[in-house]
């Protein structure tokens, strides 16, 4: 069944190594048949390199698994909280992405610093509040689901098709699972940005060496107004 969308679902998840979202079963990737009301996910634990498009397991809404020889992946419920939340989104990416984790780990929004961010995301892209010891301790990826939609009250899932889950990592979507993964790349790249923005305003870069020091070490091997390796110089 749904053979189209799990070969669709397949080469969006495969999307992921490529784009160095992920390593050795990291992450996964969901697609949803709205009509159906079933949604197609990668399977738990699944290399990449050995996924195959059979692989992918049929879940319905509640999370009872339709179709397939694997489990679904552990982050199903969290998939599936936002499906049921965004009914405008037809795809659900999951990465530990390195610097996307970073701010989630260090409990930060990535800020619109720039157009780059700007032309996918309309604002910061939020990290969620902490999980409450119930919360964790319950359904955890259910409850995840749920943080994120309450991130979501005043945001359009769609206008800011990301969020950093605190001390977890990044999800995205879009209408597509291909969507999803654009917009995974583009949280991750922005995410770098944002980090070497702050490095760079923070001053770390806009203090020249001394230039007692420069004037010694260059003047001293290359004269003043040298043009190296054109003329000889001394
Ligand atoms: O975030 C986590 C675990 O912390 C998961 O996303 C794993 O990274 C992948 O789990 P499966 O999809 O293989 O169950």
């Amino acid at each position: 069944m749904l053979e189209a969308l799990k070969q669709e679902v397949y080469e969006a998840n495969l999307e992921l190594p490529k784009h160095g979202l992920v390593v050795y079963t990291w992450g996964n990737v969901s697609g949803i048949d709205r009509e159906k009301g079933l949604v197609v996910i990668k399977p738990s634990g699944v290399e990449y390199d050995e996924l195959k498009p059979s692989d992918m397991v049929v879940v319905d809404l509640e999370g009872n698994v339709v179709e397939g020889r694997y489990r679904p992946s552990s982050d199903t419920p969290t998939h599936l909280e936002l499906y049921k939340a965004f009914p405008q989104i037809g795809g659900i990416v999951h990465t530990h992405s390195s610097m996307a984790v970073s701010f989630a780990q260090a409990g930060q929004s990535v800020t619109a610093l720039g157009t780059t961010h700007a032309d996918y995301f309309y604002g910061p892209i939020p990290c969620t509040r902490a999980m409450t010891k119930a919360e964790i301790e319950g359904e955890y990826e259910k409850e995840t689901g749920k943080v994120i939609v309450k991130t979501f009250k005043d945001i359009h899932p769609l206008e800011v098709p990301g969020v950093l889950v605190r001390e977890h990592g990044p999800f995205t979507w879009g209408r597509t699972p291909k969507e999803a993964v654009y917009h995974s790349v583009v949280l991750e790249e922005v995410s770098k940005m944002a980090f070497h923005t702050a490095l760079l305003r923070e001053g770390a870069m806009t203090l020249n060496m001394q230039q007692e020091l420069l004037d010694k070490h260059f003047l001293r091997k290359h004269g003043k107004n040298a043009y190296y390796g054109q003329e000889k110089i001394g």
